[in-house]
């Protein structure tokens, strides 16, 4: 297994390209396919990651045209929601935002049964709750393994009419559904039962669905009017913005490093609401501004921060190894689904946080952390979550630095970091 030292780092400054957000880009690709026979969509700023890379590669094994123009730019073929090929079986690796959506989306279009798996982390996240709301709503999914996990195999299609969801594990059912929900037949109406988790997930969704065409009425957190019959449009050229929970790593680089720090790609008007992980690195004491395509920081000394982070369950990551740095304590509140994303990340933080020598107490939904009186070096287990790799590369902003376990692994969003990381830092 490969081990990356790191330590010493002392500044970061310059200017930083943020790759394209994953969540936007999978949904994109999955869009732009959808769209009206013919139509071709110009996605900009892609995202060349493990998970897109499991998204591409399921759309064009049911024969979506996609063209690569040059690495970032690609141009995909509308087919109305009616695949060309049918494959036995697409493998999604460990990426949420291809196997919920499509899932729902294949669901609802689909005329040959297709099977649905992934890795062997993939086949322990919950996907028990989607899948009941599609059974209700017609279609015919049957799990290979254990019943709420993948694989599973979609045999009939969804029709649509009411239909409940239960959003208390992940938002991404709900995302799936309004995205599959307009192709089918009947009118729907989508009914939110349970304590919705990472909202601000589900208005990507609904403003991305207004960019190609679908037109969804919103009833406040309780309930969405999915009209029938819709078709994606295609907006012609849709640009992919940068990934504002990697954006995360760079904002908090620069406190540690003084800046001042230059990153593009995210802005004012940004639709990922990880965009607020800004708002609470500047209550922690950071220098941050937010411009219209940019977002600039210079330093700042830190406190410790308590607050409730279920808008923003990835970004928040990256404040627990901030708080080895800040003054005083750190509570990062309401995130009990941390523990079916890419590892248990309440339990694997609370692990690789206590080889530091901060004092960790991992509740059910959350995570106290109190910051040692001298950092001791940690050789810091990833398993295989590409956050838990990023998040505690900061702690190379320390003399005795860190040394991170299987580095590769953050090639699920940001296959460059490391690289760019020791050229921004020093
Ligand atoms: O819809 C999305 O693009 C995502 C939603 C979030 O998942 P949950 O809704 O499961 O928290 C987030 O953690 C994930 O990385 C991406
Ligand atoms: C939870 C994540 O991914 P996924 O889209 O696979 O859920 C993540 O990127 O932090």
């Amino acid at each position: 297994m490969q081990v990356l030292s790191l330590k010493g780092f002392k500044q970061c400054a310059g200017t930083v390209d943020l790759p394209g957000s994953k969540s936007i880009a999978n949904r994109a690709l999955l869009m732009a396919a959808l769209c009206t026979q013919g139509q071709v969509t110009e996605l900009t700023h892609m995202l060349r990651s493990d998970d897109t890379a499991r998204m591409l590669e399921a759309l064009r094994a049911l024969g979506v045209e996609i063209t690569e123009i040059d690495r970032e730019t690609l141009h995909v073929k509308g087919n109305g929601g009616v695949w060309s090929q049918h494959p036995q079986e697409l493998y999604l690796g460990n990426a949420g935002t291809a196997m919920r959506p499509l899932t729902a989306v294949l669901a609802a279009t689909l005329s040959e049964p297709v099977r649905l798996t992934g890795d062997a982390r993939m086949q322990e996240r919950p996907i028990g709750d989607l899948v009941s709301a599609l059974q209700s709503g017609g279609a015919q999914i049957r799990y290979e393994q254990q019943a709420g996990f993948p694989p599973l195999t979609i045999e009939a299609s969804l029709l649509g009419g009411t239909v409940q969801v239960n959003g208390s594990a992940s938002s991404q059912y709900i995302s799936a559904l309004l995205m599959a929900l307009p192709l089918c037949q009947q009118d729907s109406t989508l009914e939110l039962v349970g304590e919705v988790v990472s909202w601000p997930y589900i208005e990507l969704t609904l403003a991305m669905l207004a960019s190609f065409g679908i037109d969804i009425q919103v009833h406040g957190r309780q309930s969405f009017s999915i009209k029938g019959g819709q078709l994606y449009r295609s907006p012609g050229r849709y640009w992919i913005e940068g990934d504002a929970s990697a954006a995360s790593y760079w904002l908090a680089a620069g406190v540690l490093g003084g800046g001042p720090l230059r990153i593009n790609g995210i802005g004012k008007s940004s639709i990922q609401g990880d965009i607020e992980f800004i708002d609470f690195l500047q209550q922690m004491g950071a220098k941050v501004t937010l411009h219209d395509e940019s977002a600039v920081v210079e330093g700042g000394s830190l406190q410790g921060i308590d607050a409730d982070f279920n808008a923003i369950p990835d970004a928040a990551m990256t404040f627990a190894p901030l708080a080895l740095f800040a003054q005083g304590r750190t509570c990062i509140r309401n995130v009990a689904n941390w523990r079916i994303k890419e590892t248990d990340r309440l339990h694997a933080m609370a692990t690789e946080l206590r080889k530091t020598g901060a004092t960790v107490e991992e509740g059910d939904d959350y995570l106290v952390i109190d910051p040692p009186q001298h950092l001791q070096h940690a050789q810091i287990a990833t398993y295989d979550d590409h956050r838990m790799a990023m998040c505690f590369s900061l702690l190379a902003f320390t003399e005795t630095g860190v040394s991170i376990e299987d580095p590769d692994c953050c090639a699920k969003t940001y296959p460059e970091y490391f690289t760019v990381l020791q050229q921004l830092c020093r």
